[in-house]
C-alpha cells in the first residue's frame, strides 16, 4: 500500500497534480455515442448541450474491423465542439486491457485531445492493479503531452472479481471519478442465465406460502439490488460517485424509468443512456422530485446549523435528516444552476 503522504503525488514528473477533491458536476447521464459512425456523430454539436456528459464509445458494440474509425471519429468529435463551454463533460469509454486496442487507444486520445478529455472509462475492471496500471499510464501521457488537468478514471463493475475487489478499486487512485454497474458482462461472468441488458426478470421472484386453494401472493424481485448497493456503499466511502448503467431494451421506457428510479433512490448520481429517447428518462429521473426539495429545504430553515430535534408536519427532524436534506438541496441547487425550467419549480433563491 502507498504511504498516505504519496497518495496525491503525481505519478510522472511533468503530469499535472491530481485532483484532492472531485470537481463538483451534474452528471444525470452519461450519453453513449458510436464515433465510427458518422451520422450519430455529425449530431453531437447539438446534443452536447442537452446531455450532461457525452461518451466516444470504442469498446464493446464497435465491431473489431471498425476500433481504428472509432478512435478517429473521437478525435474528430472531440475537436469540433467546446464542450466545457455547455458545461457537458467528455468522455470516452477505451478498450479493454487485454485488448489489442488500448495502448493506440490511450496513446491517440491524450495526444490529440487530452486537453478536452474529462474521464476514461476503463471496462471489465478486475482490480485495483487495473487503476494502478492506467493511473501510472495517464500521468506519463499528461506529462509527454503537456496535458493541464488530471484524466480522471470511471470503472465499470462487470465482473465477478471486480465486484469481489470493489472497495479497493473505488479507492485504487485519486484518479478515480466514479464507478457503472455493467450488466450484461456482469451476468455473463457471474453465469446469470438471463440474456437482457439491465432491468429486472420476471422469474427472479419470491412467493407467499400456501394458503388453500388461493393463488399464492407473488413478486419479482431487483436483481441488482445487491450489486448496486455494494457499489454505492464502496464509491460513497471513497467519496466518488456511483452510477447504474445501460438499460438495453430501448422499447420499454416505463422500465427502464423504474431501473434508472432505484438506482437514484440508492445513490445512484446518474445512469447511461444509449439512445436519444432515454435523456428525457434521466433528466426527471436523476433531478429530486420538487415536493422533497420543498420539504427537505424547510428541514435545513428549521435547523439552520443543522443540529437539535424540531417537529414538521409531525414528523421528528434531527441532525440526521438535517443531512438527508442537505443531500437534497444540495442537488437540487445542482439541477436548477444547469436547468432554468427546474430552477422556476424549486425556487430555493
Ligand atoms: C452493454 C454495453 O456495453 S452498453 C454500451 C454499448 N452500446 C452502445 O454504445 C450503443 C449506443 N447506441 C447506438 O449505437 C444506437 O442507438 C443503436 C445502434 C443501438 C441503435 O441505433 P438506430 O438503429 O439508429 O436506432 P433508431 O433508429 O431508433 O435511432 C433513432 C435516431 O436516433 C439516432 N441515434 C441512435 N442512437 C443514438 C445515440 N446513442 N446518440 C445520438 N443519436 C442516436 C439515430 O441515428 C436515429 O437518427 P435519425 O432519426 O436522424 O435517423
Ligand atoms: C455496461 C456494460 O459494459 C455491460 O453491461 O457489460
Ligand atoms: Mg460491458
Amino acid at each position: 500500500m502507498k504511504l498516505p503522504r504519496r497518495f496525491f503525488q503525481p505519478l510522472a514528473t511533468g503530469a499535472p497534480a491530481p485532483f484532492r477533491d472531485l470537481p463538483v458536476k451534474l452528471e444525470r447521464m452519461i450519453h453513449f455515442v458510436p464515433p465510427h459512425n458518422e451520422k450519430v456523430r455529425a449530431r453531437v454539436p447539438d446534443l452536447a448541450g442537452t446531455v450532461d456528459v457525452v461518451l466516444g464509445n470504442l469498446e464493446d458494440a464497435v465491431p473489431a474491423d471498425q476500433k481504428e474509425a472509432a478512435r478517429a471519429g473521437f478525435v474528430t468529435m472531440a475537436k469540433a465542439t467546446d464542450f466545457a463551454a455547455t458545461g457537458t463533460g467528455l468522455w470516452t469509454r477505451i478498450n479493454a486491457l487485454n485488448s489489442p486496442w488500448i495502448l493506440d487507444d490511450l496513446f491517440t486520445l491524450v495526444a490529440e485531445c487530452g486537453d478536452k478529455l474529462d474521464v476514461v472509462m476503463v471496462p471489465k475492471v478486475e482490480g485495483p492493479w487495473d487503476i494502478h496500471y492506467i493511473d501510472q499510464l495517464l500521468a506519463q501521457l499528461e506529462a509527454r503531452h503537456g496535458v493541464k488537468k488530471p484524466i480522471l478514471v470511471h470503472a465499470i463493475l462487470e465482473t465477478a472479481e471486480g465486484v469481489a475487489n470493489v472497495d479497493s478499486i473505488a479507492s485504487a487512485s485519486p484518479r478515480m471519478h466514479g464507478m457503472s454497474l455493467g450488466p450484461a458482462d456482469l451476468a455473463a461472468s457471474r453465469g446469470m442465465k438471463t440474456t437482457r441488458v439491465g432491468g429486472g426478470h420476471p422469474d427472479y421472484r419470491v412467493i407467499a406460502d400456501p394458503a388453500g386453494d388461493a393463488a399464492r401472493a407473488s413478486a419479482q424481485q431487483d436483481l441488482w439490488h445487491y450489486t448496486i448497493a455494494r457499489m454505492v456503499d464502496a464509491c460513497m466511502a471513497n467519496g466518488i460517485k456511483a452510477f447504474y448503467g445501460p438499460f438495453g431494451d430501448f422499447s420499454d421506457s416505463e422500465a427502464c424509468e423504474v431501473q434508472f428510479r432505484n438506482a437514484f433512490l440508492m445513490g445512484c448520481a446518474g445512469a447511461w443512456t444509449l439512445h436519444p429517447s432515454q435523456v428525457a428518462i434521466a433528466k426527471r429521473v436523476f433531478a429530486p422530485d420538487p415536493a422533497e426539495v420543498a420539504f427537505a429545504a424547510r428541514i435545513v430553515a428549521a435547523m439552520p446549523d443543522g443540529t437539535g430535534a424540531v417537529m414538521l408536519d409531525g414528523k421528528m427532524q434531527d441532525d440526521a435528516t438535517w443531512k438527508q436534506a442537505k443531500v437534497i438541496v444540495d442537488l437540487a441547487k445542482l439541477v436548477a444552476a444547469k436547468d432554468p425550467d427546474l430552477a422556476k419549480v424549486y425556487d430555493l433563491g
